[in-house]
């Protein structure tokens, strides 16, 4: 898998939030993008994951076999800030929708339901609503909906935040686990994600442009 973004802009309402912006990730790899709040990081991936759409520049993706044919977002699984589940269903009813809809792509398998439970550290309990469970409960279930569909790119905006310190090391483990696998992971934080070897993009906001700055 190669992941080419070339010379990206974005504009939120009448504002250019960042231009110039171009990386390469090839299986395995992990970018994090960082910067100060409101620098263009959720922005940045809401363009990667087909969510707005960019003013200028080109996302291509080549898969194992050279096929260049689908596009990112049919690729990728995208967790934002939001966990989009639905409250008043329980976790396996939020599960099994999104696993449905996703769909497995590029030759995978997702885990089944309670795997997925296991691997976020909360199986037995995926009968309960998700409105009952506590905000770092339903931060695990929304990770484990990367789970169950198998998809190679995981777009991640502030996977960790509002999380303790176990389940910061148990998504590192997780996001670790996918890019041994081959998966490519890229993530907004303001927290060190505790990956090996990921490269990093420093957003500084349109007023900060300039050569060299976005680290490439
Ligand atoms: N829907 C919107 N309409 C207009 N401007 C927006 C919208 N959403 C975000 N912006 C602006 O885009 C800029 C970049 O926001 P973005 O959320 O991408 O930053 P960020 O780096 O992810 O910030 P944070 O670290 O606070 O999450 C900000 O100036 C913000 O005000």
């Amino acid at each position: 898998m190669h992941l080419h973004a070339s010379d990206l802009a974005a504009r939120r309402g009448e504002e250019l939030i960042f231009e110039g912006v171009s990386f390469a990730l090839v299986s395995g790899e992990a970018l994090v993008l960082t910067g100060k709040n409101g620098s263009g990081k959720s922005t940045l991936l809401r363009v990667l994951a087909g969510l707005l759409r960019q003013e200028t520049g080109t996302i291509t993706v080549m898969d194992a076999n050279g096929a260049t044919d689908f596009r990112l977002p049919e690729i990728s699984h995208y967790l934002g800030h939001r966990n989009a589940m639905k409250s008043e269903l329980t976790v396996e009813e939020n599960l099994v929708f999104w696993r449905r809809y996703l769909g497995n792509a590029d030759g995978g398998t997702g885990m089944s339901i309670e795997e997925a439970a296991d691997a976020v550290g909360l199986s037995g309990i995926t009968h309960l609503p998700f409105g009952y469970l506590s905000a770092g409960q339903q931060r695990r279930f929304a990770f484990a909906k990367l789970l169950v569909s198998h998809r190679p790119v995981w777009i991640l905006d502030e996977p960790t935040a509002a999380l303790d310190a176990s389940a910061d090391q148990l998504f590192a483990g997780l996001i670790e686990a996918h890019r041994a696998a081959g998966g490519i992971v890229i993530a907004a934080t303001h927290q060190p994600l505790g990956l090996s070897d990921a490269r990093e993009l420093r957003m500084a906001g349109f007023s900060g442009v300039s050569a060299g700055v976005w680290g490439w």
